[in-house]
């Protein structure tokens, strides 16, 4: 072969590879793009963009409110692993994401009521008690204090959901760090993905940074003033079974007692006036879940409420997180993981507040 054809054929290698590195690498974890970067030059230049674009936006230009990077002062990790979800999700669903490539994926947000993540708990669409033309009978401005479950699950046909005489049913319960729980328009609804009635369903929507501390590993902070009873965003991830939230428990207690490990499995309960635990959900956001999977705990209650939010048509509730007081631009955001600390040998907490008990709290899953 002459010079100038070993070179042309050198180049279409190369293009061959590039277009390969291109499809393949962005679906690589952080440990596997690192190993393949050291092979050649080619995939190290790729490796290197899709780190770069890994630590600038950990939603991966998925969340509207704009890019939420990683900053890490305290040793040389760039980013953490997980893949993205702007919502909650049912655990059997298949989750695939490229990560760290030019994607062109679109905020989580755009389509709605046919919203994927939402519609995976809606209710069939053949139910009897689920035809909207019921609610076209009823005199909306009586419905908003006497909202029927047939209703609730409907969801609205408001032509105008914030309208303030002919309020939209779905909004029951109104929106405030003070309660506990809160209704919203949801996949049954007619209304857009931007209505009023939606709040919590149009990502996050505050600026925020993930920041890494030496002790706490990465945490969840305020990049903007935050507003007390201010929205700021959802704790997603994939919804679990309580036995399958036992054995990744179990799975993730193994991994972290190397220190190098930090699971975000949530158990969430709803109680009974009577104090009776009436409705328990798992929440996984360690593999698959969004920026909240970053929130530490403070053992003051943090600067964080969680509220409960139902919305029309959806079977589960999803846990979303609204400032319990104004929060400063630069501040950490934190709640409270619970009081019970079953483990004595339990980890220890550097929540740094003057209530700080010693121990992250912990109880048997
Ligand atoms: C939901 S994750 C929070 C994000 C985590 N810091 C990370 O780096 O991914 C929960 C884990 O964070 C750590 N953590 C949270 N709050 C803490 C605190 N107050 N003190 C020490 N570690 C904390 C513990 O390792 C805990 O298991």
């Amino acid at each position: 072969m002459s010079l100038p054809e070993a070179k042309k054929s050198s180049s279409s290698d190369q293009q061959s590879l590039l277009q390969c590195a291109d499809l393949i690498l962005p679906w690589l974890s952080s440990s596997d793009l690192a190993s393949i970067s050291l092979t050649s030059k080619t995939l190290y230049s790729v490796s290197k963009f899709i780190t770069i674009t890994r630590t600038l936006d950990a939603s991966r230009g998925l969340e509207k409110h704009g890019m939420i990077p990683f900053v890490n002062n305290v040793d040389s990790q760039r980013y953490n692993y997980f893949i993205y979800t702007c919502s909650q999700i049912v655990s059997n669903v298949p989750v695939v994401q490229q990560w760290g490539g030019l994607v062109g994926l679109d905020s989580c947000f755009k389509v709605n009521p046919q919203n994927p993540i939402l519609d995976s708990y809606k209710l069939n669409a053949g139910n009897p008690i689920s035809d909207s033309s019921k609610l076209n009978q009823k005199n909306p401005i009586s419905t908003s204090s006497k909202l029927s479950f047939s209703e609730y699950i409907s969801g609205c046909d408001c032509n105008n959901c914030s309208d303030e005489d002919l309020e939209c049913p779905c909004s029951i319960l109104k929106p405030g760090f003070l309660s506990e729980m809160m209704t919203e328009c949801g996949p049954s609804c007619t209304c857009e993905i931007g209505c009023d009635c939606r709040l919590t369903q149009q990502g996050v929507s505050v600026q925020l940074r993930i920041v890494k501390d030496r002790r706490k590993g990465w945490g969840l902070y305020a990049a903007q003033f935050v507003r007390l009873g201010e929205f700021v965003c959802e704790y997603a991830g994939e919804v679990v079974t309580t036995g399958e939230a036992r054995i990744r428990q179990r799975k993730y207690d193994k991994l972290a007692s190397d220190g190098q490990f930090s699971s975000a499995l949530l158990i969430v309960r709803e109680h009974l006036p009577s104090g009776k635990a009436c409705l328990r959900m798992n929440i996984d956001a360690t593999r698959v879940g969004n920026v909240a999977r970053f929130i530490n705990h403070s053992c003051d209650g943090g600067n964080l409420a969680t509220v409960l939010v139902r919305n029309s048509g959806s079977l589960l509730p999803r846990l979303c997180f609204f400032a319990s007081r104004d929060i400063k631009e630069g501040e950490e955001l934190a709640f409270s993981y619970g009081d019970v600390r079953e483990r004595p040998d339990g980890l220890q907490c550097f929540c740094g507040s003057s209530s700080c008990f010693g121990l992250l709290p912990s109880e048997k899953t």
